[in-house]
């Protein structure tokens, strides 16, 4: 196993500490996040727990329950309890970017309705400032070259994620996605709003002040909690 998959499983299955029986949780998406579901079904299994999961995309939707967990969509449940979710990009104020694997908008949708955030990162998603990874914004279809054009006029550098060379990449959603380079904003929460405000836009994989603890799955452990004020 390679050393940023042993620090991602690390990282996954010490998030099982966040979870008491009776729980709803939030299902992530992601490699990180497909290890803690496989985790924690096995875990539900051996001690016959009672665990809803809420899932944040189909695929881990599929995977929890080819697994044996229970599943519920988003609005047959009262409340969850945590999320465990991955990230691509993380810093020391708990700030992220997510999206990644193309479904920062249900994981914002569901991390927004916790009343927890756990994220399971390796290493190499640490870092002082946002920006190295690129930003996914999920636009709607029509129109989404116009969606395109604004964003260079913002000299963001935005570029269609593709799914082959001649095919735009969907999101659960039917949404398409365009990655721009965040890199020179330093004002991250005004650039939140600026995109929040474009006509077309559906959701940015900025989250901010949305994580409560985040476990980095190095030998030992790392764990960053947020600040309380
Ligand atoms: O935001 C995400 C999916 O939209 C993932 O959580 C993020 O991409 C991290 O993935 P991985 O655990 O595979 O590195």
């Amino acid at each position: 196993m390679s050393h940023q998959k042993e620090e991602k499983a690390r990282a996954a299955l010490k998030a099982l500490e966040e979870v008491q029986d009776g729980m709803v949780v939030g299902l992530g998406t992601g490699s990180t996040a497909a290890v803690f579901i496989e985790a924690l079904a096995a875990k539900v299994n051996d001690q016959n727990w009672q665990i809803t999961g809420v899932a944040t995309s189909k695929r881990s939707a599929e995977l929890a329950q080819s697994l044996g967990l229970t599943v519920k969509d988003i609005d047959e449940v009262s409340a969850i309890d945590v999320t465990i979710d991955g990230a691509d990009e993380v810093d020391p104020e708990l700030n992220g970017i997510k999206g990644g694997g193309a479904a920062l908008l249900y994981e914002k949708v569901v991390a927004l309705r916790s009343k927890k955030n756990v994220w399971v990162v390796d290493q190499s998603k640490a870092h002082d400032l946002l920006g190295t990874f690129p930003l996914p914004v999920e636009v709607i279809e029509f129109g989404a070259q116009q969606v395109y054009l604004t964003l260079a006029e913002l000299n963001l550098r935005p570029k269609f994620r593709m799914k082959n060379e001649s095919e735009r990449a969907k999101t659960d959603s039917g949404h398409n996605i365009i990655d721009v380079r965040i890199d020179q904003v330093d004002d991250k929460k005004a650039l939140a709003k600026t995109l929040k405000a474009i006509t077309g836009v559906v959701e940015h994989g900025l989250f901010l002040d949305i994580c409560d603890k985040v476990i980095i799955g190095t030998d030992p452990i790392q764990t960053l909690v947020k600040k309380t004020t």
